[in-house]
């Protein structure tokens, strides 16, 4: 049997490249470079956050770019502090190790961008968005993730500071009561993207084998354990063609 040609298909060398952005894509928190970030640059990385899936055709989000380094001051005064709050979740080793860790780029890296949902966005009737409210909210963390593979693909790093209370950032950025800040983001050049994961290479956490998280039409039968009608081979896994 001769396999049915896929002409939608990308091209072995260009889908090795979108699945290279997708596995060497990293959180940077500590090997910012100083130097600065064009707009060119910039603006090509938030074109393609605006080119995500939104609901309703909604595109809810906006792009504050946040430079100054008052502000940006400020934004760090907000993670210190809730920073230590979220140390005393933790006791003993775990503790000790929560503190070791560099969680944050404020200051270090070239640039600052928040990622906003605005929740009337669209006015009162957003087509996609009348059982499930929250839409507009995952729209916008998809606008977040191109905006992260986006920038992995132009070489620029990206961290998500998410240890900040939002009425901070809220104040700070001057955001009306609909607007709601869905991520803070920390940008610039890099010395290095790690191979794996800061939290993998500090002993925090490990990557869960794929083969673990994919059921066959219900929970609870993990592939791994299901019985022979159940079974179906997985996918190869994702190595990008050489
Ligand atoms: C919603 C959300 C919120 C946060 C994060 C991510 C996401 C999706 N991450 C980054 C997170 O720790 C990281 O993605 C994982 O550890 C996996 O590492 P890689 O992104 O694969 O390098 C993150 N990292 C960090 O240093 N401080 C933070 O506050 C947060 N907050």
């Amino acid at each position: 049997m001769t396999a049915e040609v896929n002409s939608w298909a990308f091209s072995d060398t260009d889908r090795a490249a979108v699945y290279r952005a997708i596995q060497t894509r990293r959180d940077v928190r500590s090997h910012f470079r100083p130097a600065a970030l064009p707009d060119e640059v910039l603006f090509r990385i938030l074109a393609a956050a605006h080119h995500a899936p939104s609901v309703g055709f909604s595109q809810p989000w906006d792009f504050i770019v946040v430079a100054d380094a008052v502000v940006r001051q400020a934004v760090k005064v907000s993670f210190d502090r809730e920073n230590a709050r979220a140390a005393e979740n933790y006791e003993g080793e775990r503790h000790e190790l929560y503190q070791s860790l560099k969680l944050e780029g404020i200051l270090a890296s070239a640039v600052n961008v928040c990622v906003t949902c605005d929740r009337a966005r669209g006015g009162p009737h957003v087509l996609g968005r009348n059982t499930v409210l929250d839409a507009d909210l995952f729209s916008t963390c998809l606008a977040v993730q191109n905006l992260w593979l986006a920038a992995r693909a132009e070489g620029v790093g990206v961290g998500w500071v998410s240890i900040l209370a939002p009425n901070d950032l809220a104040r700070l950025l001057g955001l009306p009561d609909h607007v709601v800040p869905v991520a803070y983001l920390c940008l610039g050049y890099v010395t290095d993207f790690a191979p794996t994961p800061d939290l993998e290479r500090a002993g925090w956490g490990e990557r869960i084998a794929v083969d673990t998280l994919v059921h066959r039409d219900r929970w609870g039968h993990p592939y791994k354990h299901s019985d022979d009608t159940a079974a179906q081979p997985l996918p190869e896994s994702p190595e990008p063609p050489c």
